[in-house]
């Protein structure tokens, strides 16, 4: 996945320096890719300049719209030096929320406060539990068919928030909005390999529950791939790291924030998972905190086909060792809880 996004953006910067181009055509236009405009909300913060990076490296991105409540101007103008297809724009402040949303095709939300060592993720509900609903019924409003990727903590709250604001404005369409945990599946394939002593780029492994400690279900035994030289103790200490990475990252940044480079790698693969699938690319498929029957729980990560309106299927756990089916077990009353203050908080302010 890393390579293909090195490589695709290296095309990128290839055809653009391609010496003739015809008069016609937008300079960064390619024959074979559609417009599309993706928007991401918190673009001056620690994920969201990287990501904006990351975004404006992709060739799959004709228009990109970068909004925070400050400081975007800068990151814009910046970021839009990048000789790469996306024309950037910066948008600062509630007023011009609208005119950065509209068009979009997929909107990316970092907005918000992050972690400081000694916090869960849902210490940042009070915070971000309002940012979103406001940033989500701007959403309802001005580009109510884009896809959603919520970033913003906690998600196993924040993405039935998002949902409530929807269903209340009418415009809910549970194939477009995703809880993005991506993070939590680059760090299992991270950890597996080095621990399995097999290329990190060949490594696949799902990630299920929801995005906050145990709810983080990294299913091991379906890793590939497959290493025989793993025992019991390091599937459950490698279990551990993937759920404990974020805190790993807020303690290490000691009181400067929380993951934001890994996060902005993550947010930039979903995201071009995204857009591959909205333009029809066969097989897209990435793990993803969305609603689901996949278990009793409402919303629940798994595996996800991605396809031209967003989820196209979401795919059942596949088969689990016991540990991972006490992990299931366990972390379900955690998960409910917090998708329930979620919705709660979102019928109630
Ligand atoms: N889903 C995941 O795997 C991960 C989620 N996160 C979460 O992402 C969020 C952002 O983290 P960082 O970028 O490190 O924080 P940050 O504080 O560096 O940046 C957040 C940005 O959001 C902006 N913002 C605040 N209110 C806003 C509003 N109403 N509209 C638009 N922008 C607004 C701020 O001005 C700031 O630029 C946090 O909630 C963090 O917990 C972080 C890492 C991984
Ligand atoms: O841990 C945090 O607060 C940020 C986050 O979600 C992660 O890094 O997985």
């Amino acid at each position: 996945m890393k390579t293909a996004i090195l490589r695709s953006a290296g095309a990128a910067l290839r055809r653009n320096a391609a010496p003739s181009r015809p008069s016609h055509r937008s300079h960064y236009s390619t024959a074979s890719e559609p417009e599309r405009k993706v928007a991401i909300l918190g673009a001056a913060g620690g994920i969201g300049q990287p990501l904006a990076l990351l975004m404006k490296l992709n060739p799959l991105v004709s228009s990109l719209s970068l909004y925070d409540i400050a400081n975007t101007p800068g990151v814009a103008a910046d970021v839009s030096h990048i000789n790469s297809r996306a024309q950037v724009e910066g948008y600062a402040g509630e007023e011009q929320l609208g005119k950065a949303l509209e068009g979009s095709d997929v909107v990316i939300i970092p907005a918000g406060v992050p972690r400081k060592p000694g916090m869960t993720r849902d210490d940042l509900f009070n915070i971000n539990a309002g940012i979103v609903k406001s940033l989500c019924t701007a959403i309802a409003k001005y580009c109510p068919s884009a896809l959603v990727n919520m970033i913003s903590n906690p998600v196993n709250s924040t993405l039935p928030i998002a949902a409530e604001v929807f269903k209340k404005a009418g415009t809910y369409d549970e194939k477009k909005l995703f809880g993005v945990t991506t993070l939590d599946v680059v760090r299992a394939k991270t950890f597996y390999a080095g621990k399995a002593e097999v290329p990190v780029a060949e490594v696949n492994v799902p990630v299920v529950g929801g995005h906050a400690g145990i709810t983080i279900l990294p299913l091991f035994s379906q890793a590939t791939p497959k290493s025989n030289n793993l025992a019991d103790e390091e599937i459950k200490a490698l279990t551990k790291r993937t759920q404990d990475g974020g805190t790993e990252v807020v303690e290490a940044k000691a009181g400067k924030g929380s993951a934001t480079l890994s996060m902005a790698y993550a947010g930039a693969i979903f995201a071009d998972a995204c857009l591959k699938g909205l333009n029809g690319v066969p097989d897209i498929v990435e793990c993803s905190f969305v609603q689901s029957s996949v278990t009793e729980l409402p919303f629940f990560a798994s595996k996800v086909r991605l396809g031209k309106n967003g989820v196209e299927e979401v795919l059942g756990l596949g088969p689990l060792s016991d540990y991972e089916q006490q992990g299931l077990e366990s972390l379900k009353p955690e998960l409910k809880a917090s998708i329930e203050k979620g919705i709660k908080f979102a019928n109630q302010n």
